[in-house]
């Protein structure tokens, strides 16, 4: 399938484009199996924001791009270790950091539907990024696991409580502690990605439930995810869904009495709006 992307903003790390209502973001550092330095991941956060901000998008694709020159694919293999010193990841200004976790909770709470686009290795931090995104897209060649207990990291957050969630506490601490590595068809068995097809087909077949997504409602969506992530994000995650429900509101006729009675000078006429069963 050909689709006319748009590049949106030249970048280091990463690739960002857009096309009918959909947002692609590339992971650029296939050298390194696309694993993220701190530029990396503000590069990506400055794209999820642009994302967020258009009103045209309902969609994002996240991916990594691929395959390198030895013909290996990789979504994203977590901190680049040859960074890591002894605070974090230092980027060029010297300064350690771990602002992946920023990134984790931005694409969270974007009220837009993001979705992971795996060919090869999420691992790492990689697994945690494709893990938290709300759909998983896998190629027949992806490749699961997490690393922390191996390379001397680990994420107690998302990383561990929400993986629980989608793959069972069992599982969870299977993936943790043994740092063993899943294939495709093991990932989908486990709920841990949506669906698996030819590596060819993968970005056809995001942008195939991109679009059905984009024919549904946007409020509808958008209040779906905050719901779903209040169920595990607690008072961020209920602040979210409320907030859903104050943007309703103020859509709402009664909503702008009370905002209009303030600008005209005069007493709110509530009495017209009915106090519903
Ligand atoms: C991904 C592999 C399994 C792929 O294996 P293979 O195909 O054999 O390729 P390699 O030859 O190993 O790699 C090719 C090339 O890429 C370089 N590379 C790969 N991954 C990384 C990486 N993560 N960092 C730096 N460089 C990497 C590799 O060195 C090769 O380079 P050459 O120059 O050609 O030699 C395998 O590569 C692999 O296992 N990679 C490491 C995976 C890993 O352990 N990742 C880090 C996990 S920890 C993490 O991601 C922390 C995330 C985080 O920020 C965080 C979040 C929340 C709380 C805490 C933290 C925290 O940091 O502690």
């Amino acid at each position: 399938m050909s689709f006319s992307w748009q590049s949106v903003k030249s970048y280091q790390d990463i690739l960002y484009h857009k096309a009918d209502g959909i947002a692609k973001i590339t992971i650029n550092r296939p050298h390194k199996r696309n694993a993220f330095r701190p530029q990396t991941i503000f590069e990506l956060y400055d794209a999820f924001i642009d994302a967020r901000e258009d009103p045209s998008l309902g969609v994002i694709l996240l991916t990594g791009a691929g395959p390198h020159t030895d013909g290996k694919y990789a979504f994203c293999s977590g901190g680049d270790q040859s960074i890591r010193g002894e605070a974090g990841y230092v980027g060029d200004d010297g300064v350690p950091r771990l602002n992946v976790l920023d990134l984790q909770r931005l694409i969270r709470s974007i009220p837009k539907v993001v979705i992971a686009l795996v060919a090869g290795y999420a691992i790492g931090g990689g697994h945690v990024l494709h893990l938290i995104c709300d759909l998983s897209i896998a190629a027949d060649n992806a490749i699961f696991g997490q690393t922390g207990p191996k390379v001397g990291s680990f994420d107690g957050g998302f990383g561990a409580s929400y993986l629980a969630r989608v793959v069972g506490q069992k599982k969870a601490r299977e993936i943790w502690f043994l740092c063993r590595q899943y294939d495709a068809q093991a990932a989908l068995s486990m709920g841990l990605v949506n669906t698996v097809v030819p590596v060819a087909e993968l970005e056809a077949e995001g942008i195939q439930w991109a679009q059905e997504i984009l024919q549904k409602s946007p409020l509808a969506i958008r209040c779906l995810k905050a719901a779903f992530n209040a169920d595990c994000d607690g008072q961020a995650g209920i602040q979210e869904l409320a907030g859903n429900a104050t943007l309703l509101f103020y859509m709402n006729e009664e909503s702008a009495e009370g905002k209009n009675a303030f600008l005209e000078k005069r007493d709110p006429n509530f009495r017209q709006f009915p106090w519903r069963p």
